[in-house]
């Protein structure tokens, strides 16, 4: 009678972690268009169906008797009313876990390598579930950003002033990029810069440095090809930040990709009087860094010499982000150049 129980209890769990694991990686594949991640929620499923797969199926299905079920129609406040995909993901993410710590008390006494191998697939889970949330929240964030402004300057004064005013003209995201500056002015600037951020809603990010970012309580960080990778850097991260990576050609974007940025930026697309020396990559590179980008919900921002005259070329090709530093901080009018892009950006993706 107890054997009967026990696989009941086993077919129970089962079926709902193979559920949750199904709703877990629709989401990875419609929400967050991420093949890497539902790649992962997909094989976890099917290492669930081959270890409970090893006990006796005749005994699983004997044991199931949905109808005599005293749980059937048991229902908690707010079960199946999720706001959104997000949270059905987590919900289904805690269901999972939750099964399968069941599954490994139930599976313990009938075979010992089967719960074992179900204690590995619950802790791939709670891995899985981080590493969703830690990408999809901070890219969920960047994607309602149209203009990037980069603050480059070394003067506290100017920084926080620039800030302020591009904020005011409509830009949506702020990088205070200062090259040369002292750790404790740069964590001080850091601090007021993403108040005055938050204040007037624009998103903060703190170039190079992931340590100032964190401890200023920015939105993110920008890397480039010197600075530390993305891995190590959401290593050091004290809440989800937005991740940037800065590629250039095929091979930068390539390996850009393979460590999940939240996004990556595409340039230059046109000479730069910020960084004269570097090469032009040009809008082919950013036409084909975009549909590489499709397929792996990673975002993007193009940048380089781009300007309210030459945006347009840019939306033509699919660009739905730019990042701007002399066109917009060296106008006579910071917030009137933010501005004309933003109108531009709004006349074309309206028509
Ligand atoms: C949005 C954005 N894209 C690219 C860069 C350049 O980063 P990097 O190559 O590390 O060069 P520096 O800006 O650090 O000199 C960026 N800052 N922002
Ligand atoms: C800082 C920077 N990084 C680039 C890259 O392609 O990695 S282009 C660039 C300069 C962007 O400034 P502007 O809008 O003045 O051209
Ligand atoms: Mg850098």
């Amino acid at each position: 009678m107890m054997d009967r129980a026990v696989y009941r209890i086993i077919d129970a769990n089962f079926n709902r972690a193979r559920e949750a694991l199904r709703v877990m990686e629709e989401y990875c594949r419609f929400a967050v268009n991420n093949g890497s991640l539902s790649g992962r929620a997909k094989q976890l499923r099917h290492e669930l169906c081959a270890a409970i797969g090893q006990l006796e199926q005749g005994k699983l299905l004997a044991g199931r008797d949905t109808l005599g079920d005293v749980g059937v129609g048991q229902r908690v406040e707010n079960q199946l009313e999720r706001a959104t995909a997000a949270e059905a993901f987590t919900a289904g993410a805690r269901r999972l876990t939750e099964a399968l710590r069941a599954l490994a008390e139930m599976v313990q006494a009938e075979s010992k390598p089967v719960a074992a191998a179900i204690e590995r697939l619950r802790y791939q889970a709670y891995t899985l579930e981080k590493d969703v949330v830690l990408f999809a929240g901070p890219v969920e964030r960047f994607n309602r950003v149209q203009l990037y402004v980069i603050v480059t300057s070394d003067l506290p004064a100017e920084i926080l002033s620039l800030a302020s005013r591009c904020a005011a003209g409509g830009a949506d995201c702020i990088q205070l990029r200062a090259k040369g500056m002292p750790d404790e002015r740069l964590f001080a600037v850091a601090v007021e810069f993403v108040d005055i951020c938050r204040d007037l809603g624009a998103l903060s990010i703190v170039n190079d440095r992931i340590d100032i970012a964190a401890a200023a309580g920015a939105d993110g960080v920008h890397l480039g090809q010197d600075d530390l990778p993305v891995e190590q850097a959401r290593r050091l991260q004290l809440s989800p930040l937005i991740v940037g990576k800065s590629t250039h050609n095929d091979s930068e974007l390539e390996r850009a990709i393979g460590a999940m940025p939240s996004y990556v930026s595409l340039g230059p697309a046109f000479t730069t009087v910020t960084k004269p020396k570097i090469e032009v990559a040009g809008t082919d590179y950013i036409r084909h860094g975009l549909q590489r980008l499709a397929e792996t919900g990673v975002s993007h921002v193009a940048i380089g010499g781009i300007t309210h005259e030459n945006v347009e070329l840019l939306l033509r090709a699919g660009v739905q982000r730019v990042a701007v530093c002399a066109a917009v901080t060296e106008a006579p009018s910071p917030a009137d150049a933010c501005r004309r892009i933003k109108d531009k950006m709004a006349e074309f993706l309206s028509g």
